[in-house]
């Protein structure tokens, strides 16, 4: 599906197994430049596939590619790492740090050149809008402007592949709009995955991977996804909004299993 945009991730046959228990059960989809949403409800395997991209979670069996670099060589996976961007679910910080100095400690755990630092990290806190907060403890943010602060740490080497697990959730309604709006723009130059359990959050995606208990249900872009509400909204005469029309979606992809 995606694969003429450059920066492609190939996801192929991917098993995680617990025990008896499948949280990945042969998932395979493509994703190139641009945003795929990840969505799906509690338990279907969402933070299971960013962990193992990110490379902190052990596949049982399958196939994950990005660009030709292959997760199961150990030289693969480091090419990968070093071009990875990973927020995870629950950010971990040290709240005592500013946002200036976690974004630069992040840097430097990436690997990042002092030469080459005092840009990007201001590139970093540019896109993420926190600028005016850089002198601020972390621990002074609010929720929206700490997962702004794990985005630019997440981003601040200017990573290809960008895994951002819930970058949404738990925010108000500006704040979410801010940071989908970030996302959009990350968008532009990287692969970015972001998981969610909103279609809202589709506002921000070009592509649309739907999972649940551990398969995918659904991976195109969002006007394929879009166009699995004309059943049913053949019956429905009232003007749609693209919220409406991806709820509809959401229910006929997850029904059509
Ligand atoms: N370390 C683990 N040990 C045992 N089972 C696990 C482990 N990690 C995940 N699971 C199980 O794998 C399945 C997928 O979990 P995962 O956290 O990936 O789902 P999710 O889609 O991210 O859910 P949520 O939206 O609640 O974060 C769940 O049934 C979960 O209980």
């Amino acid at each position: 599906m995606t694969t003429t945009r450059g920066h492609t991730l190939v996801v192929d046959s991917l098993v995680v197994r617990h025990r008896r228990r499948h949280a990945l059960d042969g998932l395979s989809f493509e994703a190139g430049r641009g945003v795929l949403a990840v969505l799906g409800p509690n338990g279907a395997g969402k933070s299971t596939l960013f962990r193992v991209l990110a490379g902190l979670a052990k596949r049982t069996s399958g196939v994950v590619l990005f660009d030709g670099d292959d997760y199961r060589d150990r030289s693969g996976l480091r090419a990968v790492r070093a071009t990875l961007g990973f927020q995870p679910q629950a950010p971990v910080f040290n709240t005592g740090f500013t946002v200036l100095e976690a974004v630069r400690y992040a840097a430097w755990l990436k690997g990042v050149g002092r030469r080459e630092s005092a840009a990007l990290v201001d590139r970093a806190l540019g896109a993420t809008h926190l600028t005016d907060l850089a002198s601020r403890q972390v621990r002074r943010l609010s929720g929206g402007q700490q997962k702004r602060t794990a985005i630019a740490q997440a981003i601040v080497h200017e990573p290809h592949l960008v895994v951002l697990d819930e970058p949404t959730a738990s925010l108000d309604p500006t704040e979410r709009q801010a940071v989908l709006e970030i996302i959009s723009r990350l968008g532009r130059r990287a692969t970015v995955l972001v998981s969610t359990h909103i279609t809202s959050d589709l506002a921000a995606a070009t592509d649309v991977l739907v999972l649940d208990a551990g398969r995918a249900q659904f991976s195109g872009s969002k006007r394929d996804f879009r166009e699995r509400t004309h059943a049913t909204h053949a019956t429905d005469a009232t003007p749609a909004t693209d919220l409406d029309v991806w709820e509809a979606a959401y229910a006929a992809v997850r029904g059509a299993t």
